[in-house]
């Protein structure tokens, strides 16, 4: 492009983006576990109970008892490079440092626990980055995750004096990139596996029902997936939430009352994914693809079969690439 001498290129500012995922404990072990635990269920954007009357619970039944068994849970899941999400997220900012080439530094941080949100952003900010957008992995939009993964950033950028400039990623639960990831995903599991299911079942982690009353569009943003992943596909998808914590109603179906009733309506081949998250984790390798499995076999299924997660696997990071692009356009970036 021809530019007149006296009108100088732009400089190009630093642009950096912050994957942001949910955390998990730094060892599969009661104290550990019970460190991440405490941090994670004090925020008031995951328990909604007034912390005067929640605190006292916390410290007393949950995490008395909590910590042992999920670290026995994490145990059956853990891997030599760490907690799975832990590992997963880390090649997934790995593939896309890759993706984007030099103009951008790509990072990773944790909500809870490490490498925490606070510490990745001053480094970004440190290494010179005048506008950063903040990735928050989750397709499907909720106050529990996405935006308590902001909120953690903003009171970051509060400290400063000078701020960076800053965008968020908008959920990406409709986005034709990540739907159209999802489909070729279960069509290519389909012509590997050995059976023809009978159904597939999308299960997502569950919320306190409350939360779509109060005007939380998390139900509606996994209902949207389930439904355009049907219509990619052209067959039916089921929905269930799963992860119930607590004695509270939470959304329904739950997908452990699923996995149970649907041998007895004749469904004994089952592929289930899990497309609310971007990284397989201790909810979907061991919740679902262990206990799950169990529960439904011991019902009378058949066929179990759990495809995993988008990950860091080839169209997972060319999606994630696109929708983070999109977000940076207009910010200098060379494509
Ligand atoms: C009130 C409790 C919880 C709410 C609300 C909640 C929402 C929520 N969580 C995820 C994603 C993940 N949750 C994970 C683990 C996990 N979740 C809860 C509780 C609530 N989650 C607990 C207590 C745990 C810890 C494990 C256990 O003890 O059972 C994970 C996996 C973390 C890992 O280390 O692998 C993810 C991911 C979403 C998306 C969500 C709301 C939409
Ligand atoms: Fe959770
Ligand atoms: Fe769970």
């Amino acid at each position: 492009m021809m530019r007149p001498a006296d009108h100088p290129a732009i400089p190009s500012p630093k642009v950096g983006v912050l994957l942001i995922n949910l955390g998990t404990p730094d060892a599969p072990e009661a104290g550990a576990v019970r460190r991440y635990l405490k941090q994670f269920l004090s925020d008031p954007r995951v328990v909604e109970i007034p912390q005067i009357l929640w605190q006292p619970i916390l410290r007393g039944a949950v995490l008395t008892t909590r910590p042992k068994k999920s670290a026995h849970a994490y145990q059956q899941v853990w891997r030599e490079d760490g907690s799975p999400l832990a590992a997963i997220t880390r090649l997934q900012a790995q593939a896309l440092k890759d993706a984007f080439g030099p103009g951008v530094l790509v990072d990773y941080a944790m909500r809870y626990g490490r490498p925490a949100i606070a510490e990745r952003l001053l480094a970004l900010k440190a290494a010179g980055c005048e506008r950063i957008l903040l990735a928050p992995l989750y397709p499907q939009y909720c106050a529990a995750t996405t935006a308590t993964a902001n909120d953690a950033a903003f009171a970051v950028l509060a400290g400063m004096r000078w701020q960076p400039a800053v965008r968020t990623l908008p959920p990406y639960h409709d986005d034709p990139a990540y739907i159209d990831a999802l489909a070729t995903s279960v069509r290519e599991e389909l012509g590997r596996i050995d059976f023809e299911p009978e159904a597939i079942l999308a299960s997502f982690h569950g919320m306190p029902a409350r939360t779509l009353a109060l005007g939380d569009p998390y139900h509606c943003h996994c209902q949207k997936t389930g439904r355009l992943l049907a219509e990619a596909l052209g067959r039916d998808v089921m929905v269930s939430f799963q992860s119930r914590f607590g004695r509270a109603k939470w959304l329904e179906p739950a997908t452990d009352t699923v996995l149970e009733a649907l041998p007895g309506r004749g469904i004994k081949r089952l592929l289930i994914l899990a497309p609310g998250f971007s990284a397989d984790c201790l909810e979907t390798l061991e919740e679902l693809n262990i206990r799950g499995r169990e529960q439904f076999t011991e019902a009378g299924g058949t066929h179990f079969h759990y495809l995993p997660c988008l990950n860091d696997t080839a169209p997972g990071i060319a999606m994630l690439r696109s929708i983070l692009a999109r977000e940076l356009e207009g910010w200098n970036v060379r494509p």
